[in-house]
């Protein structure tokens, strides 16, 4: 039992924090970002897109409804340590099985609470997300700092986090291949409940062996980590486009504008939590969208890749959703299965959905044309 050790965080700038360890007693190094959710908080810490990330969450008091079977977005955890103002110890909900700190001793992670998080937020909006290392019992040297300063961020979390054998989940309607960068439950759930037969391949699954199953519809997940990382899936997406529709989420996306020809860049401080509202470009309505991403697809590379700017950002105009123009293949870059916020942009799947349908008819109407010789 850790609970009450000093503990400090220390960033890449020297700034300290200081607070109380909770969790399990390990000193860490990750990505250190913030996420604005008031809930949902299992769901984060379980969403494998936060794979080697130190989260501090905005909102003051964690843990206050424990934690529940369902609600997981995969079966373990990915995140780095928690940093929190007030950690809950007496959770109230009739589905809690565990605390927080419950959990994060059952899987490893460490936690600080008592941290002023608002002024961690500031600095990281202020300064952008940068790397931290958690210290536990006693006080950071600067041999610490040095060795932040030495230690280079992971870049294999997708190799960690995808599933490494296929799997099924059956399903009465469309067949869709999953390419799993770090899938969230959230998006397969979205997907059983339009009784899909699901398919999930790990990530560098080639394109040849991705047809063989005979995909409707091919969904890129989410997933941790630098998109340009992933070195091999913007050419197997490119086999693919325009083979089988395509939807793409998150990671997904900005695979799939790479995959076009597009770039991708680092943003300052990210987009992380259930609040962030987005517009579609055309109809001018504007949803709240759940968000967890750190890149973003830069604007301006997309002239004369075949992609069209469908949603953007109210906040910061950057891209939220790409369609090809002559292709069946769209993405977003927020997240429609929400896990936790708003169901907003659920519609999605729908109209992911309705594409594989037309898909499928355009294809049987021109294979069964009689063509005559003139
Ligand atoms: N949720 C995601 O798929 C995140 C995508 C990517 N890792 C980013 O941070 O931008």
């Amino acid at each position: 039992m850790t609970q009450n050790k000093p503990a400090y965080l220390l960033l890449e700038d020297r700034t300290v924090f200081r607070g109380k360890s909770f969790g399990a007693e390990k000193e860490v190094v990750g990505e250190v970002v913030f996420n604005t959710g008031m809930t949902g908080y299992q769901e984060v810490l379980s969403d494998p897109s936060y794979c080697g990330q130190i989260i501090t969450f905005t909102y003051p008091l964690i843990g206050n409804y424990g934690i529940n079977r369902d609600d997981f977005e995969a079966l373990h955890p990915h995140v780095e340590a928690l940093i929190v103002k007030e950690h809950c110890t007496a959770p109230h909900h009739w589905r809690k099985v565990l605390t927080l700190e419950e959990l994060l001793q059952e899987k490893g992670i460490p936690g600080i609470y008592g941290v002023d998080t608002r002024a961690l937020t500031r600095r990281l909006r202020m300064c952008g997300t940068m790397k931290g290392m958690l210290i536990i019992g006693r006080e950071p040297k600067a041999e610490d700092h040095a060795r932040l300063e030495q230690l280079a961020l992971p870049q294999d979390q997708v190799a960690r986090v995808s599933t490494k054998n296929p799997y099924h989940c059956p399903g009465r309607g469309k067949r869709v291949v999953v390419l799993d960068f770090g899938v969230k439950a959230g998006i397969l759930r979205e997907l059983t409940k339009r009784q899909c037969d699901i398919r999930v391949v790990p990530y560098d699954t080639p394109a040849e062996e991705i047809l063989g199953l005979k995909p409707d519809g091919i969904l890129l997940s989410n997933g941790p980590g630098d998109p340009q990382d992933v070195h091999q899936a913007p050419q197997t997406i490119k086999s693919l486009l325009g083979q089988v529709p395509i939807f793409g989420i998150c990671l997904g996306h900005q695979l799939l504008a790479l995959a076009c020809g597009a770039t991708t860049e680092k943003m300052v401080f990210g987009h992380r939590g259930c609040n962030h509202p987005v517009q579609d470009v055309e109809s001018k309505q504007t949803f709240l969208s759940s968000q967890n991403h750190g890149y973003t697809v830069a604007t301006e590379s997309l002239t004369g890749t075949g992609l069209k700017v469908t949603f953007i950002n109210v906040n910061d105009q950057t891209v939220e959703g790409l369609a090809h123009k002559s292709l069946p293949a769209f993405s977003v870059q927020f997240h429609p299965e929400a896990a936790p916020g708003p169901y907003d942009t659920r519609y999605l799947f729908d109209q992911f959905m309705e594409m594989m349908e037309a898909f499928k008819t355009k294809k049987n109407s021109t294979r069964g044309a009689i063509s005559y010789a003139t």
